[in-house]
């Protein structure tokens, strides 16, 4: 991984222009939360605002881009909020896929529910008097505490603690902003589901844009064959450039549904 903070997209944008009228389309992949919309204090707050909306829209449109939506969030929460059809989705960071109109659920994932409700209710229990709370997400959880951040430790102790008592090693931990996520111990990540987008995509060139831990997976995936950028001023990051915010996203796919697109289909006109 990356140590030093990656230089900023916007000075890249001409070398970014001359990879898409070499390539034979564009994959272009995006999380969600603190990406397409920005972080809020509720986690059913965000909202896909009209600008990205528009662009994602245009991008779709053309016959030679697909586009993801590849996210942290539950496959149907994340569908509903961004609902733009035509494009793929991955939910619960790529245990849940929505390809071709077809949804399908990680069978290993899938046969843990029962252990996770299990688990939830004993977070729940653990937190009760306390202003964190639970987003279950049927195949994986989240443990919000951005209300109460001096909660953090108490939470990872709740978390690994209801784990242990009922399914040890059944379960991962990982840390987010300002939230534990437990996740069905399963050799499959955001970066999996990225590699697998790929391999239908021969000679396109993969875009990932993300501002999570979660997203260093698909960014790792990406560093020989795509291009992966980070939202975000973190030094640590796998990812090839960076870009400050979600304000700067949607111009950044503002410019990507322009003169990206008009780079695309310069392919073969000099
Ligand atoms: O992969 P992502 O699309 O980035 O999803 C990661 C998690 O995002 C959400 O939590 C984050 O956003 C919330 C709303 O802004 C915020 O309140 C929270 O503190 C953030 O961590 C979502 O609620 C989780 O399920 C996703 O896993």
């Amino acid at each position: 991984m990356t140590t030093d903070t990656p230089p900023t997209l916007w000075d890249s944008l001409p070398a970014l222009r001359d990879r898409l009228a070499d390539a034979n389309g564009l994959l272009f992949c995006t999380d969600f939360d603190g990406t397409l919309a920005g972080i809020e204090i509720n986690p059913d707050a965000p909202a896909l605002g009209e600008e990205n909306r528009v662009a994602l829209e245009r991008l779709r449109d053309h016959d030679r881009v697909d586009v993801a939506v590849i996210s942290g969030r539950e496959l149907a929460d994340l569908r509903e909020r961004v609902a733009i059809d035509g494009i793929d989705y991955a939910g619960n960071h790529g245990l849940e896929l929505h390809r071709d109109g077809e949804s399908t659920t990680h069978p290993i994932a899938r046969r843990r529910r029962r252990d996770l409700d299990t688990i939830v209710a004993d977070i729940e229990e653990r937190l009760d008097d306390t202003d964190c709370f639970v987003e279950d997400k049927s195949v994986s959880a989240t443990v919000h505490y951005r209300t109460a951040p001096e909660r953090e430790s108490e939470v990872h102790d709740a978390v690994e603690t209801a784990v242990e008592r009922v399914a040890e090693g059944g379960f991962e931990l990982s840390t987010g902003k300002e939230i534990v996520e437990l996740t069905p111990t399963v050799a499959w990540d955001k970066g999996d589901a990225v590699s697998l987008l790929v391999a239908d995509h021969d000679g396109w060139l993969p875009i990932y844009i993300g501002d999570d831990t979660t997203d260093e997976a698909a960014f790792r995936e990406l560093s020989e064959i795509g291009l992966g950028v980070h939202v975000g001023t973190d030094s640590e990051t796998a990812a090839d450039y960076r870009i400050d915010d979600p304000d700067s996203v949607t111009r950044f796919l503002d410019w990507l549904a322009d003169e990206g697109l008009a780079a695309l289909d310069s392919r073969g006109a000099a």
